[in-house]
């Protein structure tokens, strides 16, 4: 549609925000477009511009189960587009080496049980059946050391009730808030590029603009809304709503707006990453369902099996490592496989815009803000960035109030994965390098300071983790504290006069489900291999 059409359709009434200029063709513009297409229709007129001389991140694969709220928004069903993005499942995040070499433990996508109104982390601090914390208090963590697929042979789920939306499990069609407390058993990898080719389809599909051009320009009117965007060969694009995808440059936001942006570098000293694409024959290696961050000396290896290949690559901090030893210890890590493979180096900025949605520009993705991705929480931070910008989608210009309700609530979702991630590093019991011995000292967020205190005394729960929306539930928390071993940790008083025959009795419960599921559930490689034979 050309900018005449959009007028012809009344699109440019200055009470009403109908064009939307997205500047960004990575996975967040993408994701952006095709939300926003698939909320409001027609009804808007959306338009993207991305440069074919500026790459995207180039990484950024594995998810939150909270994703499948964005693609059954947009009303598509696995089948729709796993195959277009040599997706895999991902159960859990795998964390190797964080307590001593050897170890592993597993955060997960399941619910943690509680008896009796006591979390079954604490239980277990008093009556311990193993030495693993993390599978006899959750299912999959026994699905994820036996590599098992979450779905069946016949694609039936491991586990029905986290499809009972009501609609059947292609077309719920829900927004992330609406599913707090349910906890989907499983999450994705995919190959970025795909995906954004993938909603580059989907939305100019049904009706979004693309134009490949560089941004030259930003230009401003007296009020400091954004009038237009200058481009190099496609002259003006004028619009209402102008959103920042343009990654760290923070291109409008940062640049243009010049709204500050605040670093998280004094509590994640990790900026800097090597990424390397590495070829992958299913048929002959194994497709572990999860993904895995294994410790290093100076950060950690993040492994993500795909259909056709492994995305792997080292987060590191510069001031413990120079790019040339990073490269070197993940080409060693990887093996021969790595030899023709060229890396990509990364400088990250670690931290947030104060504000992601300023006048009549959003930033979404890394131009709004970003942490390391241990947690894999940047298209989290996309998905939930898009949710609320329909949520408080303005009418025109003055919006003040809607604009300060999604700043807070962006703002809380960075500031609270930032606490979780510190989180890792403290908990983390190994100190065998200068690295991980700053680790215990480097300072924290002062309010996670106090919680750390706190659950030395009482496991994490509702009341004493981070208090506002960012996307982990306590269990979490406790899935960290009591994996990475640097924590001793109490249980509570009241569990040395309790009676504990119902907690072992779940105990046993969750032991034989999951001996059960490993018997009955094929792994991640028959899985695909009959995907591909149905295909
Ligand atoms: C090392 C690393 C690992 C990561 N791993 C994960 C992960 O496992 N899970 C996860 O959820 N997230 C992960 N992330 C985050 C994830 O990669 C990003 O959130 C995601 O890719 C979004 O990037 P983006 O679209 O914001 O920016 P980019 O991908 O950088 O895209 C920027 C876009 O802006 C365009 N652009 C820039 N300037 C101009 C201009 N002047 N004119 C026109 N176009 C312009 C570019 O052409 C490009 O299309 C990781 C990030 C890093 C750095
Ligand atoms: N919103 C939750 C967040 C969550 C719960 N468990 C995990 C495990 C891992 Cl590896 C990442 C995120 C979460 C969700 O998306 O499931």
């Amino acid at each position: 549609m050309t900018q005449t059409d959009a007028a012809a359709k009344n699109l440019g009434d200055p009470g009403k925000t109908r064009r939307v200029v997205v500047v960004g063709g990575g996975t967040a513009g993408w994701m952006t477009a095709s939300y926003l297409t698939a909320a409001f229709g027609d009804k808007i007129d959306v338009t993207v511009v991305e440069s074919a001389q500026i790459g995207t991140i180039g990484v950024g694969e594995a998810t939150f189960s909270d994703i499948r709220h964005f693609f059954e928004f947009l009303r598509l069903a696995e089948s729709d587009w796993m195959p277009a993005c040599n997706a895999t499942y991902k159960l859990a995040v795998r964390f190797e080496n964080w307590r001593e070499p050897g170890h592993h433990f597993y955060h997960p996508f399941e619910q943690m049980g509680s008896i009796d109104g006591f979390p079954l982390s604490d239980w277990w601090l008093r009556y311990p059946r193993t030495d693993r914390f993390d599978k006899d208090c959750f299912v999959m963590a026994s699905l994820c050391d036996a590599q098992r697929s979450p779905r069946y042979l016949d694609g039936t789920p491991v586990d029905q009730g986290v499809f009972e939306t009501g609609h059947g499990e292609e077309t719920a069609r829900a927004t992330m808030a609406e599913y707090q407390g349910a906890q989907f058993p499983y999450a994705y990898h995919f190959e970025a590029h795909l995906l954004a080719k993938f909603l580059t389809k989907y939305a100019t599909d049904r009706g979004a603009r693309h134009v490949v051009d560089n941004v030259v320009d930003v230009a401003l009117d007296e009020h400091g809304f954004i009038s237009h965007v200058k481009t190099a060969e496609h002259g003006e694009l004028a619009g209402d709503l102008f959103v920042d995808c343009t990654g760290f440059r923070g291109l409008l936001m940062n640049k243009a707006l010049g709204e500050p942006f605040i670093s998280y570098q004094d509590t994640l000293p990790n900026d800097s990453a090597v990424a390397l694409q590495v070829p992958l024959d299913m048929d002959r290696e194994p497709l572990r369902p999860c993904t895995t961050a294994t410790a290093q000396e100076a950060g950690w290896i993040w492994t993500i099996p795909l259909i056709s290949r492994i995305g792997t690559g080292y987060v590191y901090a510069s001031d413990y490592c120079e790019p040339e030893e990073a490269e070197r210890v993940l080409r060693e890590f990887v093996g021969p496989e790595a030899a023709d493979v060229e890396a990509n180096h990364i400088r990250m900025r670690i931290g947030r815009s104060r504000r992601s949605w300023v006048n009549n520009c959003v930033a979404v993705g890394l131009s709004s803000g970003f942490v390391e991705p241990l947690e894999s929480t940047g298209i989290f931070f996309i998905h939930h960035a898009i949710e609320q910008m329909v949520k408080y989608f303005p009418s025109g210009r003055d919006n003040d109030r809607l604009r300060n309700m999604y700043n807070r609530s962006t703002a809380n979702v960075m500031d609270g994965v930032r606490e979780f991630l510190c989180l890792h590093y403290r908990a983390a019991k190994r100190a065998d390098t200068q690295y991980w011995k700053d680790t215990k000292t480097r300072p924290v967020p002062e309010a996670l300071e106090e919680r750390l205190e706190n659950w030395k005394y009482k496991v994490p729960d509702a009341e004493t983790v981070y208090p506002y929306y960012h996307g982990l539930p306590p269990y979490s928390y406790n899935c960290i504290l009591l994996g990475a071993g640097g924590f001793d940790i109490r249980h509570s008083p009241a569990l040395d006069m309790a009676d504990e025959t119902a907690a072992l009795a779940e105990f046993e419960r969750i032991r034989l489900k999951a001996e059960k599921l490993v018997q009955e559930l094929p792994t991640q490689n028959e899985y695909f291999a009959k995907m591909r034979e149905n295909a």
